[in-house]
This record gives structure tokens, C-alpha cells and sequence, in this order.
């Protein structure tokens, strides 16, 4: 229907459950490579340092198709001949300027099934922040404007939500599902358990 440099626009026919022919109006991603389901990557990164909190290492851009900045993961499409975990090592350096290990990766999974056939992987990268080379970490942009925000872990949903009501910034639905698991996490075990009626 209609094609561009990074997106095109397609009308996509499939045969529903009863056996009728229908379509779908779906946005592809033509960037995706070879040997790859997944376009990017989301970078769950942890920061750890002595004396410190565990911190997100989290990324606030401008983004044109909301008009506003969001809230989200370093994140990044997957180039010809990388992995999702040398991806995610890359753009990590590049959006944050820290050096990180993988320590897990998620399988593909997608992102919008309703709007676009785009998928992630998320790639889970913890940062020594002790390290000489992570204690003043510089940005590799190249014409990219993105700021690095350090949340505490133990706090993150309480932190974004300041964050909301501070600024108008919107938060990415990856980030904030997070949030409130870690909060769960971190808060339920310690709840005297009580009888639920
Ligand atoms: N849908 C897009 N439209 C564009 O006009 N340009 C786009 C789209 N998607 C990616 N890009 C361009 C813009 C930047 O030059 C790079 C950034 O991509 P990357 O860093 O890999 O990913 P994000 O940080 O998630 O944008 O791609």
C-alpha cells in the first residue's frame, strides 16, 4: 500500500478460523535482516556499584510519531551479522556509554501484534559500575538526542510515576509493566499473609 525507507504499509491476507478469506492493514518494518525474526532489541540494564542502589539505566528521547518524549529501555535495531546480545552491547555503549555482560535474552516476541508484525528481544545486560570505564560513561550519538535516567530499582514505579507527574513524558508500556512487577516483587513477600474473602 504504501512503502518507505524504514516502514511499509501492507494489506495482509489470512483466512480466519471459519474458513473465510480476510485482510488486515499491517506496518512491516523493512529493515529487519537476514537470518533474524527479531527487528531490535530492548536493554533491561542494571547498574551495580558499591555503596549504590541498584540502578535502571533508562533512556528519555524525543519521538516523533507521539510529539513528545518517552520513557524506555535502550533499545535499538538488530545490523546485518549481529546477535541480539552484540546488539545489545552496542547500542548500550551508544545510547549510554556503558560497557555491559549479557546475562539473559529473552525469545522473540512482539510488540504490537495488532498494528505490525515488529518483534524484540530483550536482552537482560548488567553494568560494573565500579569499573574505571563505566564511572564516566560517554554517549557514541550520531545525531541521535537521548538522556540517561538512573532508577533506583528497589523504588522504579514510584520514581516513574514522578516522573510523569513532573514532566510531560510518556512511559513506555515494556518499562512500566517492569515497574510493577518489581514492585510486587519487592513489596508482597514482606505482607504479613491474611485471609482473603
Ligand atoms: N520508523 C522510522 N522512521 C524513521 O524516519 N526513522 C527511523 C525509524 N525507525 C528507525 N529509524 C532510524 C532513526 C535513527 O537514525 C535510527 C535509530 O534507530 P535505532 O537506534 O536502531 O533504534 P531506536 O533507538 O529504537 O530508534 O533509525
Amino acid at each position: 500500500m504504501a512503502s518507505g525507507n524504514w516502514v511499509k504499509l501492507e494489506k495482509t491476507t489470512y483466512m480466519d478460523p471459519a474458513g473465510n478469506t480476510r485482510t488486515w492493514e499491517t506496518v512491516k518494518r523493512t529493515t529487519r535482516q537476514k537470518n533474524t525474526e527479531a527487528d531490535g532489541v530492548g536493554i533491561i540494564a542494571v547498574l551495580k556499584r558499591t555503596l549504590h542502589k541498584d540502578c535502571m539505566v533508562m533512556v528519555k528521547q524525543f519521538r516523533p510519531p507521539l510529539g513528545c518524549c518517552t520513557l524506555e529501555f535502550p533499545a535499538g535495531l538488530i545490523d546485518e551479522g549481529e546477535t541480539a546480545e552484540m546488539t545489545a552491547l552496542r547500542e548500550l555503549k551508544e545510547e549510554t556509554g556503558y560497557r555491559g555482560e549479557v546475562v539473559g535474552v529473552t525469545p522473540v516476541t512482539c510488540l504490537d501484534p495488532g498494528l505490525s508484525n515488529c518483534t524484540t528481544q530483550i536482552v537482560l545486560v548488567n553494568i560494573n559500575g565500579d569499573d574505571g570505564e563505566n564511572m564516566h560513561p560517554t554517549q557514541e550519538l550520531g545525531g541521535e538526542f537521548v538522556e540517561v535516567i538512573l532508577l533506583p530499582l528497589d523504588e522504579i514505579q514510584t520514581k516513574i510515576n514522578d516522573l510523569l507527574q513532573k514532566e510531560k513524558i510518556m512511559v513506555d508500556s515494556k518499562v512500566y509493566i517492569f515497574a510493577m512487577g518489581m514492585a510486587q516483587a519487592f513489596f508482597k513477600p514482606r505482607e504479613l499473609p491474611v485471609l482473603k474473602q
